[in-house]
């Protein structure tokens, strides 16, 4: 990726840098979950130049499109992150320190097997009462009715939320790919506005310290693949932070690397734990080429690696 791309999207060790230096000077924070094509975000950026406007998407295709055009439009105040729109808004933003967060046209996971995948959950709503400030809003536009009166009933279960009624077809200031998509085929387009009026924390699990996630293991004996081979499959943690550590590439010189998964509160990341003979002993780190939040998940991975090589 190149420079210019790199200071428009923050991986993880840059988000953590841009949260410790940028983020406690920026007064005037907008958010956008799930922007698709990126044309609401920017058009907000251009419009509001001495604010920050962040951008959160699942999408790392959505995500490199939108950071070209920020950058052929000259857009200085765009950042954009991949990953979880609920963990990101608990996580990423100092508490109670953004103004706005916008939320258009969420997949709506209509099936009710599917419902877990819905990004607006009471989990959601927490997540989004930490990080507004007080007086804050948080938008939301749909084509599903019930996907709205679902929404509402999340954010009125919150106390830190005044909630408006239902909006329908009110126009918008600036309409999206799919708002004009449902608008062509006559859909009716749905519009809820919620203030939060108390404060509101929960706890985030993020350490945004950037230190090495280096641990030690007593070297097996015999430093053989057959033996590392039985490290793949093994999975622990427990409900809210859970690892499962998948394939194991051998290397030359008795390096390994072992793939894993980690999974807290529902945010997946998948990464490559690299394993080096080092006086004696074995060095669990992370591979270079992974760029992972450090969070209670990962942590424990890490041990329970150290611990598994020792009983190899
Ligand atoms: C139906 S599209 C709407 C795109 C855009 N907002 C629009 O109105 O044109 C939903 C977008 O949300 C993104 N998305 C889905 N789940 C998400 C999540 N949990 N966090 C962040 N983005 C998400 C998808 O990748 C997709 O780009």
């Amino acid at each position: 990726m190149s420079w210019a791309l790199n200071k428009v999207i923050l991986s993880p060790y840059e988000a953590s840098v841009f949260r410790r230096e940028t983020l406690p000077t920026c007064d005037d924070v907008t958010v956008e979950i799930g922007f698709g094509n990126g044309e609401f975000l920017l058009d907000m950026a251009s419009r509001n130049e001495r604010g920050f406007c962040f951008g959160i998407e699942v999408s790392m295709t959505s995500i490199l499109k939108a950071a070209r055009k920020c950058l052929m439009r000259r857009l200085p105040n765009v950042r954009l992150l991949c990953g979880d729109g609920s963990f990101l808004l608990r996580e990423f933003f100092l508490p109670e320190s953004v103004g706005r967060v916008y939320v258009n046209f969420p997949c709506p996971w209509p099936k009710k097997r599917h419902a877990k995948r819905r990004l607006v959950t009471p989990g959601f709503v927490c997540n989004l009462a930490h990080a507004l400030k007080v007086k804050g809003a948080f938008e939301l536009a749909s084509d599903e009715r019930w996907y709205i009166e679902d929404a509402r009933t999340c954010l009125l279960e919150n106390p830190a939320f005044e909630v408006g009624d239902v909006l329908v077809g009110e126009s918008s200031s600036f309409r999206t790919k799919y708002e004009e998509k449902w608008i062509s085929m006559g859909k009716s387009i749905y519009r809820l506005k919620a203030t939060k009026h108390v404060p509101f924390r929960v706890e985030p699990v993020v350490d945004w310290e950037v230190t090495a996630l280096n641990v030690k293991a007593k070297r097996p004996d015999v430093w053989e693949a057959s033996r590392l081979s039985c490290l793949c499959g093994l999975t622990g943690g427990e409900e809210r932070f859970r690892w499962t550590f998948k394939d194991l590439f051998l290397g030359s010189q008795e390096t390994a690397l072992l793939q894993a998964i980690t999974v807290d509160d529902g945010f997946e990341q998948k990464f490559y734990i690299r394993l080096v003979p080092c006086e004696g002993e074995v060095l669990i780190k992370l591979d270079d080429a992974s760029s992972i939040y450090r969070t209670p998940a990962v942590k424990r991975s890490f041990a329970a690696l150290a611990e598994e090589i020792e009983r190899l």
